[in-house]
């Protein structure tokens, strides 16, 4: 059995044996005003940008300046097919099969575009279900899509919340109200890892619950790519969306993904948003033929996606090919599993680490409770050089990614947060 030890020398250590480490130095290291590297946990919602990106993206640059409409099919990669460069990657990614994912739109319009189709109430099946801490950007589309379809907001939501005096989800709760109003639910909608406490939630347990009572559902994965194994595909979701700004280091809001399962590839019932984009590739322009939906994932999207957006994406991808969603979670456990017993070894009654101790329930964050909400602790540690976040109400998130993080960066963190709270 592996034990972590206390001492800048094991984070030497781990570094040095680190079969990832050459990674870091692929990426830019945001640094303070004298040039030291700051320390980076921040992955969760902004991801570093790959060296390579600049490149990527000035290829598209250049065939631009000097092919400009010829692009589409004479560029080094042509943009009428450019998302399709990203498919088997993305899939991989994910856990999916190439024809259940698509790259595009940004991922609350995704969520909107998923929920049209998987979102079909009955006078009797209207209820939506997530959980009751949902990130405020999906709790709000939930409802605007209620109100859409003229239910009440409040009425039509139902909230998988935690017991009173505890922070995460119990599956027991979520089997109870299935027990109760599993035949008034339409759609289970949750965030694959909750975004506040880091929770990453067992998908196939949900699903196959979910798909037991006759609900469709979807998660929102945000926190999960590039981070967890989802195994999308496998789990049988009916979809899944997310982000790649975080994890997947494609900068700032860049462009989504979307899983649609297999099983709905071919489905001609499934009410839908279309576009062009969706219409067949081979008559698209055609232009005067009546509308024949693509299979697969690909049939939802609308629009020619944005080509600068999407180079980001391939470099990031590439980086995973190379590297393998395995080798980058065996990477992240140790790394994570080491924050956590630094932590743990601070006995600090200030703070209390919420996210789940057992490794396969969550990703790489983890959620440190502050004691009457005091906040001037995140402050303190911004001034120290680390970059983490504080969400409201009383948690800083520390995110370690695999990729550019090292074991020096968690102790260090660590030192100073140490530092911080003995003052
Ligand atoms: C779970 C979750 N949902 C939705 C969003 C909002 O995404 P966007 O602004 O890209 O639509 C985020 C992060 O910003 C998120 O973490
Ligand atoms: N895209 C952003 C733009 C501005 C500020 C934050 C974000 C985030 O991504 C936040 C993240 N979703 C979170 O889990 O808090």
């Amino acid at each position: 059995m592996f034990e972590y030890q206390l001492g800048i020398d094991f984070a030497k250590t781990l570094d040095k044996n680190d079969p990832l480490a050459l990674y870091r130095n692929q990426f830019h290291i945001p640094k303070d005003d004298t040039g030291n590297d700051l320390i980076y946990l921040c992955g969760n919602s902004l991801g570093l940008q790959p060296k390579t990106t600049k490149q990527y993206v000035n290829q598209e640059l250049e065939d631009w300046a000097t092919l400009g409409v010829e692009g589409h099919t004479e560029a080094r990669h042509p943009w009428l097919p450019y998302h399709e460069f990203l498919t088997e990657s993305m899939a991989k990614v994910v856990g999916a099969k190439p024809i259940e994912v698509v790259v595009m739109n940004t991922l609350t319009a995704n969520l909107h575009f998923m929920m049209v189709s998987f979102y079909q109430p009955t006078p009797q099946r209207y209820k939506i279900l997530i959980e009751a801490d949902a990130f405020p950007s999906d709790k709000y589309a939930v409802e605007s899509q209620l109100r859409h379809h003229g239910y009440d907001d409040k009425e039509a939501v139902i909230l998988w919340k935690a017991r009173k005096g505890e922070e995460l989800l119990r599956y027991e709760d979520l089997e109870q109200i299935l027990e109760n109003h599993g035949h008034e639910i339409a759609l289970i909608m949750i965030g694959g890892v909750n975004y506040y406490t880091g929770q990453y939630f067992n998908l196939k347990q949900i699903t196959n619950l979910g798909h037991k009572y006759g609900c469709k559902v979807g998660f929102d994965c945000a926190h999960g790519a590039g981070n967890v194994a989802l195994n999308l595909h496998d789990s049988g979701a009916d979809f899944a969306v997310w982000c790649t700004y975080k994890y997947l280091n494609s900068g700032p809001g860049s462009l989504a993904g979307a899983f649609v399962h297999e099983r709905h590839a071919h489905s001609k019932t499934l009410n839908r948003f279309t576009g062009w984009w969706s219409h067949n590739k081979q008559t698209r322009f055609k232009m005067r033929d009546a509308f024949d939906q693509l299979p697969g994932a690909e049939g939802w999207q609308l629009s020619n996606p944005p080509i600068l957006s999407m180079a980001a994406i391939r470099a990031s991808l590439d980086m995973f090919n190379q590297v393998g969603i395995e080798k980058l979670i065996e990477k992240s456990k140790m790394l994570t599993g080491y924050f956590e017993f630094l932590i743990n070894a601070l006995k600090n009654e200030h703070i209390k680490i919420i996210t789940p101790k057992n490794q396969e329930e969550r990703g790489c964050q983890l959620s440190i409770q502050v004691k009457t909400a005091d906040r001037s602790l995140h402050e303190k540690l911004t001034n120290a050089g680390i970059i983490c976040d504080w969400r409201e109400p009383d948690v800083i998130r520390c995110a370690p990614a695999p990729l550019y993080n090292t074991y020096q960066d968690v102790y260090n963190m660590v030192e100073k947060l140490k530092n911080i709270l003995n003052e």
